[in-house]
């Protein structure tokens, strides 16, 4: 629904993330949120978790639709998706099968596999990232293996992003931020690795090229609800959009609460975890990501309120409770096996206890990588961690009041809350007007002021609640 006239050029930003599509129309002179557009995904429920990518294309089309005038008036628009997945095309651009997410954990064994055959370290140090079953090369590994028919006859394999941005321009083309995320594109070189996509039956000719920072993806083609010949930026990956839009600097971390957790800083070093819970993606920016992932955050802590029959803000404090609510299996800690698991209940628990638990437990893993995410930076500058500086929070969550009280409880850190709600949408639209403006896309979000918000003071920190959840982590994989 149109806001208000607009001064600048008008520049539109996609969010295509797991639960739904989210499309801001936005002023690219002074950051007015001019329109917004919404439409829902569908994601398969049991074993694995899938979505066809035309339900990705009928949500863009739709949230397009609810802009008015500013489709058709956008000088230049740019797609951040959902990282990782696995979208497998024939020659004329038609899903094969529907994709395959990130938090689809049937790749375990494949990931497994993989990191056995190298070692950790390898990996690390030539991709940045140890793969885990999120990553593309082990859901192809999982497709070649289940699948091998559909695997032979893909003519294009694509990432979420890649395939909007595809649609929208016709160009095959990838960023190296969601590149990072394949698990084939070497960190250490910036480049494909022909030799583990050999390994991997994968024909490089397959994958889109990946693009640089500030480079376009093309222009929109006829017959869209959209200007033709409107810029298309090369898109990125979710989180490193929103490190666009928040115009992120070293030493600031994000806290992001949506079907992830996630947990990230920018960082001018490339990072190289061999333990696995830092994962070295590439920032939209030229720059570097270090990031921790969980599996389960808003709809685990959402279907336990449910099963309780509680409101989610109905949480209590106290109590004796350890919840780790691993309804997905995980992935920090690579736990891709694990299930929910619950200790400490008394006779006098109540279901607020229980519930607050969820939150506690969704929030642990998160807030215990927080330090080593900072550190990938601070490493390289020799300065401190950064640990003085508010922590952003940002997702579907961070407009949950039990969700911020248990953050700052957690965390014993000061928290931002931004006021601006899409940041992944807002920092795709950064790089739309980059492109148009030529203009650094830091400058551009601090111009916008994308971050501004209460700051909310540091509370002591909950040392009891991290001791038990500390305590029950071992039992949570057995
Ligand atoms: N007012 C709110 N308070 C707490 N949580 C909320 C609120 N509004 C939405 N959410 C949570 O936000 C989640 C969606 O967040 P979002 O970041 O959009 O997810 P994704 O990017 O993974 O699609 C939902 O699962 C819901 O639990
Ligand atoms: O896999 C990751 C990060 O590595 C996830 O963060 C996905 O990018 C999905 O994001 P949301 O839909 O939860 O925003």
């Amino acid at each position: 629904m149109a806001q208000q006239g607009s001064h600048g050029p008008v520049v539109l930003g996609v969010d295509s993330s797991t639960q739904s599509t989210k499309v801001l129309a936005v002023d690219a002179g002074t950051g007015a949120v001019l329109a917004r557009g919404q439409a829902p995904h569908t994601v398969s429920a049991g074993a694995g978790r899938e979505t066809d990518p035309e339900v990705w294309w009928r949500a863009l089309l739709t949230a397009l639709g609810q802009l008015g005038e500013y489709a058709g008036l956008a000088q230049a628009v740019a797609v951040g998706g959902q990282q990782h997945g696995l979208v497998v095309l024939d020659a004329e651009g038609a899903a094969l099968r529907p994709a395959l997410l990130w938090n689809d954990v049937r790749s375990a064994p494949q990931a497994a596999a993989l990191v056995e055959r190298h070692g950790a370290q390898w990996w690390a140090e030539r991709f940045g990232s140890v793969p885990g079953a999120s990553f593309t090369v082990a859901k192809w590994a999982w497709l070649r293996e289940h699948e091998p028919e559909t695997a032979a006859a893909a003519a294009a394999v694509r990432l979420p992003h890649d395939f909007l941005t595809e649609r929208l321009s016709g160009a095959a083309v990838t960023d190296r931020g969601d590149a990072s995320g394949t698990g084939w594109w070497a960190s250490r070189t910036e480049a494909y690795d022909e030799a583990l996509l050999a390994e991997a039956g994968l024909d490089p000719a397959l994958l889109p090229a990946v693009l640089g920072a500030g480079e376009q993806a093309g222009t929109v083609r006829d017959g869209l609800p959209l200007r033709a010949g409107a810029v298309v930026g090369a898109g990125t990956g979710d989180n490193a959009a929103a490190a666009l839009g928040l115009g992120l600097t070293p030493g600031r971390a994000v806290l992001s609460l949506g079907t992830s957790g996630t947990v990230y800083a920018v960082s001018r070093r490339r990072p190289a975890d061999a333990s696995g819970t830092v994962a070295g993606f590439a920032s939209a920016d030229g720059g570097w990501l270090p990031l921790a992932c969980t599996l389960n955050c808003t709809l685990a802590v959402d279907k336990v309120a449910a099963l309780l029959g509680r409101d989610r803000e109905d949480v209590e404090p106290g109590g004796s409770v350890a919840f780790l609510p691993f309804l997905d299996g995980e992935r920090t800690p690579n736990l891709p096996y694990a299930s929910g698991l619950l200790t400490g209940l008394r006779h006098d628990t109540t279901a607020g206890q229980v519930l607050q638990g969820a939150y506690d437990g969704a929030v642990y893993a998160l807030l215990d990588a927080l330090d080593q995410v900072l550190a990938v930076d601070a490493d390289a500058s020799g300065s401190g961690s950064g640990s003085e500086e508010p922590l952003l929070l940002i997702g579907g969550g961070a407009r949950g009041a039990a969700w911020l009280q248990t953050v700052r409880r957690l965390s014993g850190r000061a928290v931002q809350v931004p006021e601006a709600q899409e940041l992944v949408a807002l920092g795709a639209a950064v790089q739309a007007a980059s492109l148009l403006t030529s203009e650094d896309p830091t400058a551009i979000a601090h111009r916008w002021a994308t971050a501004r918000g209460p700051v909310h003071p540091p509370l002591p920190r909950d040392e009891a609640t991290l001791t038990r959840l500390a305590a029950a982590l071992p039992l949570a994989g057995s």
